[in-house]
């Protein structure tokens, strides 16, 4: 039975499938503080969150059961994704269940800056009836300036559209195919900030984002411009925000999002020009139950080891990608078991070569496979899918991943260098179509074996009787071979002995089968 906590309020309805699945048990315990949560978070194997509960290194350290942490949301500021990364657990998001949602506050709070609809509502409500005030402007004909043009700043920009808005939006990524199919002005920096009458940021906030817009590009801005941040606080300096609305050029600013939130003496909220919200962006009943049900759907999929999306912490991999390398997942997992079975020494060096059908597809996903069933090997089930590449790092384990045109005759072949600072070991393997995964290759001797069960590698001499007297010391000792395979280079000279056997073969017989003539090692190899 899996444990999984949700430790932010989240929709009931968005997160009924997880109180539903037989194998979950779920907790609703929310309002934490972060030393309670350490107390109880090593009993759980996922954690389920909004954007309250922060997920620190010290939560992560003590979460030792945790697979997952889900943020049934865009943004994982609340969650260290380092140490997650680190620890090999998986961090999801919800990136598209709000999008409508924030891009629909974000409209709200550009219409009610530009008609001053929240200082007008307060001192009606106060009693006064002031009708000359208020005056706003029109977004019909003006310019709006878009920073980050991703899943928000899209809608936004379809919203400005319809209210006949000329767009132009900067993003790094924005080609000029994407602006044009938006109707948008494919701008820089420099020509959002220089034109807009209007100026909304919906980029995360990341070193390259943080203040993007500060003093300087203020400077440059229409007199009377008015800024909207719905996306994260210090996207935009609030000391730079605020002294420009002082000096008269910015008409004015709507905020969801602050640096620090909640906002304490902020300067910002003292100023009559400025209209604000507590992070209501993503507030919808239809936003929340969309997040909750893709964060408990994915979470689900992540303790049930089936296919998930939405990894912040790994890299995703396109669909049409991954249904040609999920076939392969087996075989290379297998193929880094096995190798680090086989080599002696300290990991130094890994190098998966790719050929045939393999070729021409995306393979760095396999090959993180590959270096987690060798780190597995060693570090037991410290070693995952997600941290594999940072182990190998840390280790000083160089993993390179090649393509080659030899195929050495098979459709696909997936050959596993490993060299350690006592010797270099080969491996190659290859996906029968209907059979499944066959290792093929060790050590350059051609072999035709089921990568599964125990199995028994034997180096020897290439004499007669050698095979024999190892069925016998094996028989006697009431191991069963189910398949045996004998491999050589040369007449006479130095061979191999691939056995798989029906039970795990005790220390002591391998010892003797070792001491047995013309046997140069035995290792046993389980997969
Ligand atoms: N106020 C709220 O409640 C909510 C806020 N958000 C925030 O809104 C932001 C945007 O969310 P999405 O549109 O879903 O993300 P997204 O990933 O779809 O879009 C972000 C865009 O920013 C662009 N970008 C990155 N670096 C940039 C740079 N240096 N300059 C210009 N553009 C840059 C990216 O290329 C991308 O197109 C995030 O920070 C998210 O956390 C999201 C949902 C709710
Ligand atoms: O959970 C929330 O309301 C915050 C939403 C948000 O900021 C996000 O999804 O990035």
């Amino acid at each position: 039975m899996f444990k999984v906590l949700v430790s932010d309020p989240l929709s009931e309805f968005g997160i009924q499938k997880l109180l539903d699945a037989k194998d979950v048990q779920v907790d609703r315990k929310t309002g934490l503080s972060e030393a309670e949560l350490i107390d109880i978070i090593g009993e759980y194997d996922a954690l389920l969150v909004r954007s309250q509960t922060k997920v620190t290194p010290a939560v992560i350290e003590a979460g030792t059961k945790l697979k997952a942490i889900g943020r049934a949301g865009v943004g994982v500021d609340n969650i260290d994704l380092t140490a997650a990364t680190n620890a090999g657990i998986v961090v999801i998001n919800a990136p598209d269940g709000n999008t409508i949602s924030t891009a629909e506050h974000s409209f709200a709070m550009i219409m009610a800056l530009a008609r001053r609809i929240p200082p007008a509502y307060k001192k009606l409500i106060e009693g006064e009836w002031d009708r000359k005030s208020f005056t706003g402007v029109e977004l019909n004909n003006k310019t709006l300036g878009i920073i980050g043009l991703g899943r928000i700043g899209a809608e936004v920009a379809k919203r400005a559209k319809a209210f006949n808005m000329t767009v132009i939006a900067y993003d790094p990524f924005l080609t000029q195919e994407r602006a044009d199919k938006l109707g948008v002005k494919f701008g820089t920096l420099d020509d959002v900030v220089t034109q807009a009458d209007f100026i909304t940021v919906h980029t995360p906030l990341t070193k390259d984002t943080k203040y993007i817009i500060n003093t300087k590009e203020f400077e440059k801005m229409k007199d009377g411009v008015r800024i909207v941040n719905c996306a994260r606080g210090g996207i935009i300096n609030e000391k730079a925000l605020y002294e420009a609305i002082v000096s008269g050029k910015v008409a004015g600013a709507a905020l969801d999002v602050f640096e620090q939130e909640p906002p304490v003496d902020n300067p910002l909220l003292k100023l009559p020009q400025v209209i604000v919200t507590p992070h209501l962006g993503a507030s919808t009943v239809e936003a929340q139950e969309n997040v909750a049900i893709d964060v408990s759907e994915e979470i689900l999929h992540i303790l049930r080891d089936e296919p998930f999306k939405n990894a912040v912490n790994l890299p995703s991999i396109p669909a049409n990608v991954m249904e040609k390398v999920k076939p392969y997942f087996e075989l290379n997992e297998k193929l880094g078991s096995f190798i680090a079975q086989i080599a002696v020494g300290g990991l130094k060096e890994v190098v998966v070569t790719y050929s045939g059908d393999l070729n021409d597809i995306d393979t760095a996903a396999l090959t993180r496979t590959t270096l987690k069933g060798i780190l597995a090997y060693h570090l037991g089930a410290a070693a995952n899918y997600v941290n594999a590449p940072i182990l190998a790092k840390n280790r000083d384990i160089h993993v390179t991943e090649q393509k080659s045109t030899y195929g050495g005759g098979f459709n696909n072949l997936v050959t596993v260098t490993l060299k350690t600072s006592q010797e270099e070991r080969t491996v190659a393997g290859t996906l029968l179509n209907g059979y499944g995964p066959r290792i093929v290759k060790i050590d350059g001797y051609s072999i035709d074996l089921v990568p599964q069960g125990n199995l028994l590698l034997v180096h020897h001499n290439d004499r007669p009787g050698a095979i024999g007297r190892v069925g016998t010391l094996l028989g006697n000792n009431d191991v069963n071979i189910a398949t045996m395979q004998v491999g050589r280079r040369d007449v006479g000279g130095q061979a191999i002995m691939l056995l798989s056997v029906d039970k795990e073969v005790s220390p002591d017989v391998l010892d003797t089968l070792g001491e047995l003539n013309e046997i140069k090692s035995v290792t046993q190899i389980e997969l």
